[in-house]
């Protein structure tokens, strides 16, 4: 199986990183061309990939075709290649942009996978919604599914929940290392040194995501675990609540959906 990527940005690397990992994908076997040089020759040096002068040729070489430009990108890419896209499977990362339009910019046969990963693929652990047209059936759906099951946890979404699941999917590492990082700098104010607070931090939060997905217990019972009767816990989490945590979730996720 020959893998190529349209685009060697931060989630194309993480991808490729992935499927290099987990030892089931050759190096040999990943094509990539970014419009910027920078962007590839040098990490396709460093993982022995095989670094193509354009998107015609890692088409031309690839069995499955991942488009990992962004969204203004996408009208000029697809223009230039969609003849060759025969006997291919394309799958785009690229965000908010639904299965329809990718089969107006290409053609009506060609199957399609549209997924929003997240950049946790990288240690294959990654989360991956992901939707697909009619064209995707039998053994090439399901060998789709199991080649991206290498990076992580696969999550079929339908077309109309796509972002909103793509917000929860990919943004929240982002939100998850902020939460890190504020609790680790207060804690250098209390005198424990970046790193031994982040050993600390990261522990606790892997281990609170291990017990929500193994426990009969709600989130919020599980909360109430924590708060002993007059404990600090509970005073921490209304100090959260008077200042704005909540409401500063809200927000946030509105305004990955584009709403404000
Ligand atoms: N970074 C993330 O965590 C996630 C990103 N995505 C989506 O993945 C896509 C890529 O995101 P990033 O990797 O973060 O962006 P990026 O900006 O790091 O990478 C984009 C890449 O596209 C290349 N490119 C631009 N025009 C091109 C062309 N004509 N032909 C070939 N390559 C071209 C650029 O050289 C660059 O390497 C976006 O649509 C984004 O929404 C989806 C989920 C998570
Ligand atoms: O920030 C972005 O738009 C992309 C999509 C999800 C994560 N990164």
């Amino acid at each position: 199986m020959k893998i190529g990527f349209i685009g060697v940005g931060s989630m194309a690397k993480a991808m490729i990183r992935g499927f290099i990992k987990s030892n089931q994908v050759k190096p040999r076997d990943i094509f990539v061309h970014s419009k910027h040089a920078e962007n590839y020759k040098n990490f396709s040096k460093d993982y022995d990939l095989n670094a193509m002068d354009s998107n015609e040729e890692v088409i031309d070489s690839s069995d499955y075709i991942i488009l990992a430009i962004n969204p203004d990108d996408v009208i000029d890419v697809l223009k230039n290649v969609r003849d060759l896209l025969d006997n291919k499977v394309l799958i785009s990362i690229v965000w908010d942009y639904d299965l329809q339009r990718l089969e107006e910019l290409t053609n009506y046969d060609l199957p399609i996978m549209r997924m929003v990963p997240n950049v946790n693929v990288e240690e294959n652990s990654g989360s991956i919604a992901y939707n697909y047209n009619n064209n995707l059936q039998d053994n090439q759906l399901s060998s789709t599914i199991n080649t991206f099951k290498l990076l992580g946890k696969m999550i079929k979404v339908s077309e109309d929940k796509i972002n909103i699941a793509g917000s929860l999917v990919g943004c929240t590492p982002a939100y998850a290392y902020l939460f890190v990082e504020a609790f680790s700098q207060i804690a250098v104010k209390y005198g424990i040194n970046k790193k031994d607070a982040n050993v600390m931090l990261t522990q606790a939060v892997k281990g609170s995501m291990e017990t929500i997905s193994k426990s009969s217990l709600s989130t919020s019972d599980l909360i109430d675990n924590v708060c002993s009767p007059g404990g600090s816990t509970v005073k921490g989490l209304l100090a959260l609540k008077e200042n704005g945590f909540e409401n500063a979730i809200m927000k946030c996720f509105d305004a990955t959906q584009g709403r404000h």
